[in-house]
C-alpha cells in the first residue's frame, strides 16, 4: 500500500463532467483507446466539475505567460477496468521487450516485473478506500503544445518506465536541451500548482485535485492541516 492511500475520503459527490474539448489540445485518438481500453461508453475526457475548473484556470495561467500556448490533455477520468488493462498492457510489453514470456516466470520474477510496472501505474484496486487516482476523476496527464500547435518536447515521453519520467530528472544538466526540458517541465507545473493542482512526485505529466495523493502531499506540506480526499472514486452507473 503506497502511503496516498492510508489518507481517508469524505466524498463530495461532484459530478464527472466532460471536458470542453475546444477549449484544450488532446491527444486524439485516445493513447489507450487506440490500444483495445474498452470505455464502456464513458469518456476518458471527463473530469470532476471542480477539478476541470482549476484545469480551466491553469490554462488561464499559462496564457497570461504564454499566449497561444494550451494544455494538452492525454487522459483524464479512467475507470479500474482500463487501470487494470493498462497495467497488463505494460506487463506484456516488458515482457517482449525482455524476451520473457509469461508462463515461463516464476512468481518472484512476475512480481519483479509487476513492481516495475507499479512505479508509474496505481494498483487497479477495487477497494473504495483505495481507488486507482484517475479513477476517481480527479486525476489529469497533461503537457504543453506552443502557440503553433507543436507538442513541445519535455524530455521524455508520457508513460515512459523510465528515469526520464521523474519530474526533476533534468534539474542538474547543463547542456540548452536538458535546460530547456527543465524548464518547461517547470512551467507546467507552475501553472497547474497556481490552480491548485499536486504534481505526482515521480512522472513529471501527473496532477490531481482533491484526491488521496493530493490531500497526501498537501498534509506533508502543510503539517498543521491534514486534509482527507474529497474525491474517490467515481460510481458507475
Ligand atoms: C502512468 C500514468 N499514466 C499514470 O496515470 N500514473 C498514475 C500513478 C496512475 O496510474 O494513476
Ligand atoms: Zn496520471
Amino acid at each position: 500500500m503506497k502511503p496516498y492511500q492510508k489518507i481517508p475520503i469524505q466524498e463530495c459527490d461532484e459530478p464527472l463532467v466532460a471536458i470542453p474539448l475546444g477549449k484544450f489540445a488532446i491527444e486524439s485518438p485516445h493513447p489507450y483507446e487506440k490500444l483495445g481500453a474498452n470505455y464502456r461508453g464513458q469518456s476518458p475526457y471527463s473530469l470532476r466539475q471542480g477539478v476541470l475548473e482549476a484545469l480551466i484556470n491553469a490554462q488561464t495561467y499559462l496564457h497570461q505567460r504564454y499566449p497561444g500556448w494550451k494544455i494538452k490533455i492525454f487522459d483524464a477520468y479512467r475507470p479500474v477496468e482500463v487501470q487494470q488493462f493498462m497495467v497488463g498492457y505494460t506487463l506484456a510489453r516488458l515482457l517482449r521487450e525482455r524476451g520473457l514470456k509469461q508462463e515461463n516466470l516464476s512468481s518472484e520474477q512476475r512480481q519483479k516485473l509487476l513492481e516495475e510496472v507499479y512505479q508509474i501505474w496505481a494498483v487497479p484496486s477495487d477497494n473504495p478506500a483505495t481507488p486507482p487516482p484517475h479513477s476517481t476523476g480527479a486525476a489529469v496527464d497533461v503537457t504543453l503544445v506552443d502557440a503553433t500547435g507543436n507538442t513541445l518536447d519535455m524530455g521524455g515521453e508520457i508513460d515512459e518506465l523510465s528515469p526520464r519520467s521523474h519530474p526533476d530528472y533534468y534539474a542538474n544538466m547543463t547542456s540548452e536541451k536538458e535546460r530547456l526540458y527543465c524548464t518547461r517541465r517547470q512551467l507546467l507545473y507552475e501553472v497547474m500548482r497556481e490552480a491548485g493542482f499536486c504534481r505526482h512526485p515521480g512522472e513529471w505529466w501527473h496532477f490531481s485535485l482533491g484526491d488521496q495523493m493530493w490531500a497526501w502531499q498537501h498534509s506533508r506540506e502543510n503539517l498543521d492541516n491534514f486534509l482527507a480526499a474529497r474525491y474517490g472514486r467515481v460510481l458507475n452507473l
